[in-house]
């Protein structure tokens, strides 16, 4: 079998749809041919084609080559550019992934909105994604290797490459008289890819010469397979969403078998765009959270993520930050105020709702749940404690220290987002003062 170009260009022409394309060439063979085919062969409906390579600038040669890059591409007459990064955090990741982590920022940040990203892995670089995932002893999901087409670091991403043959793309270069750097790192066998690839692969196809074929054929049963559970997970997510704020209940969960639990969890955690969690910690989730009394709040953390439970309801969600720096501000600045990475305190007037504005005029302050406020509210007979209304509203254990309080001096007069003390809040007509978290449904303001 040889390397059919049209096909090439109608399947990538296919994955577009119609955005334009962005090739990441590398200057090596592999990306050469993409962008060889992409410059000469045609398709009425393929957009704007342009190529960009990127320069990690760890080795000597790595100007000559983003030189050599950008003379092909001129010769091609391919739009064309060169970024040059830095690659950090090598200790951490290993040079390979810290090189891959800052191309892919890189290419992300250059990237326009409607493009698309072209990739030129091939049916070898599956089959060795597929064994290096095995190794690891991944499931349906990691064993579907590379996707046709996907979304990574905030863009699409398509490999219309995957199906063809290591031996076509050199064949087709020998064909063409192609010209292309290979990167002296692809020889240090310290790195799992290039030892499987150097020691381990020759013998394999020696025994069986059609495996790069065939391997890659598995990816596309567990391609099929992963496709299959995420939507069985989508009809359990749906049964088990109970009430309309996105937590899954917890004795729905529990209805389902096992396997189902654990795929339904994966699902939650992956489209979240959180790291998966081990076999390990998912057993735990399952053991601790799920399975936990109904009086408990288990958490179950790892990467930067946590899983916890609060009465019926399972909550997915970024790490919580347990010890917020204490914070006092009186309101005399800016409209809003900056509480942590991702949450805004802001205030306005409003009709009828929030503080008397005569509070604005005195002693105004901000700060977080320290134990024992009390507070009457609008329409109540009584004080009632902080923490007896946090657990009429249901309010996880873990969030109400991150909920901003409201005190005229050494008393609470609102809880942002929740209510508002008898004798400050506004009346029906009057003009308030409404604090209220940046996120939160906006009151009507006028
Ligand atoms: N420095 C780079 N600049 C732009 N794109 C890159 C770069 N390195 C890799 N890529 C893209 O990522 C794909 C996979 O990377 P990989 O490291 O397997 O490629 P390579 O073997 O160095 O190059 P090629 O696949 O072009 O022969 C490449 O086919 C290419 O599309």
């Amino acid at each position: 079998m040889s390397l059919n170009p049209q096909k090439i260009i109608t399947d990538i022409t296919s994955l577009a749809a119609g955005r334009p394309v962005c090739l990441a060439y590398s200057g090596g063979v592999d990306s050469h041919v993409l962008l060889h085919l992409l410059a000469t062969t045609q398709h009425p409906q393929l957009a704007q084609v342009r190529a960009v390579h990127i320069n990690h600038g760890l080795h000597k040669t790595a100007e000559q080559w983003a030189k050599h890059c950008a003379d092909v591409a001129s010769k091609l007459d391919i739009e064309f550019s060169h970024i040059d990064v830095t690659v950090q955090d090598i200790d951490e990741l290993g040079l390979e992934a810290a090189a891959r982590k800052a191309r892919y920022q890189a290419l992300s940040d250059e990237l326009l909105s409607d493009e698309v990203l072209v990739t030129a892995q091939h049916q070898h670089d599956q089959a060795e994604t597929l064994l290096l995932q095995l190794f690891r002893g991944a499931g349906p999901l990691g064993l579907s290797a590379m996707w046709p087409e996907s979304q990574s670091h905030g863009m699409s991403i398509i490999r219309p490459l995957l199906d063809v043959p290591k031996q076509d793309i050199l064949d087709y270069a020998e064909l063409h008289q192609l010209h292309w750097v290979d990167d002296p790192s692809n020889q240090n066998i310290d790195i799992n890819r290039n030892y499987l690839r150097q020691e381990i692969w020759p013998l394999l196809q020696q025994r069986w010469p059609t495996i790069e074929k065939t391997i890659s054929r598995s990816a596309k049963h567990c391609q099929e397979t992963s496709l299959l559970l995420a939507q069985l997970a989508e009809q359990d997510r749906e049964q088990c969403q109970l009430k309309h704020d996105g937590h899954l209940s917890i004795a729905a969960v529990k209805q389902l078998p096992l396997e189902r639990q654990r795929n339904l969890l994966r699902f939650m955690i992956e489209t979240a765009g959180y790291v998966l969690p081990s076999t390990a910690i998912l057993q735990r989730i399952i053991e601790d959270v799920i399975n936990a009394a109904d009086d408990k709040a288990p958490l179950v953390r790892w990467a930067d993520t946590e899983v916890r439970r609060y009465r019926d309801d399972l909550y997915v969600q970024t790490s919580t930050d347990s010890e917020l720096p204490p914070i006092e501000i009186n309101f005399t600045g800016p409209a809003e105020l900056e509480l942590s990475d991702d949450c805004t305190l802001k205030w306005q007037l409003t009709s009828g709702d929030g503080l008397k504005t005569s509070v604005l005029n005195g002693d105004l302050m901000m700060r977080y749940r320290q134990g024992g406020e009390k507070i009457r509210l609008r329409g109540h007979p009584q004080h009632k404690s902080l923490k007896q209304l946090f657990q009429e509203w249901s309010v996880p254990p873990w969030k109400r220290a991150t909920i901003p309080l409201i005190f005229v001096g050494a008393e609470l007069v609102g809880v942002v987002g929740y209510g508002y003390a008898e004798h400050y809040a506004a009346d029906t007509g009057e003009k308030g003062w409404l604090p209220y978290l940046a996120g939160d449904l906006q009151p009507d303001l006028d």
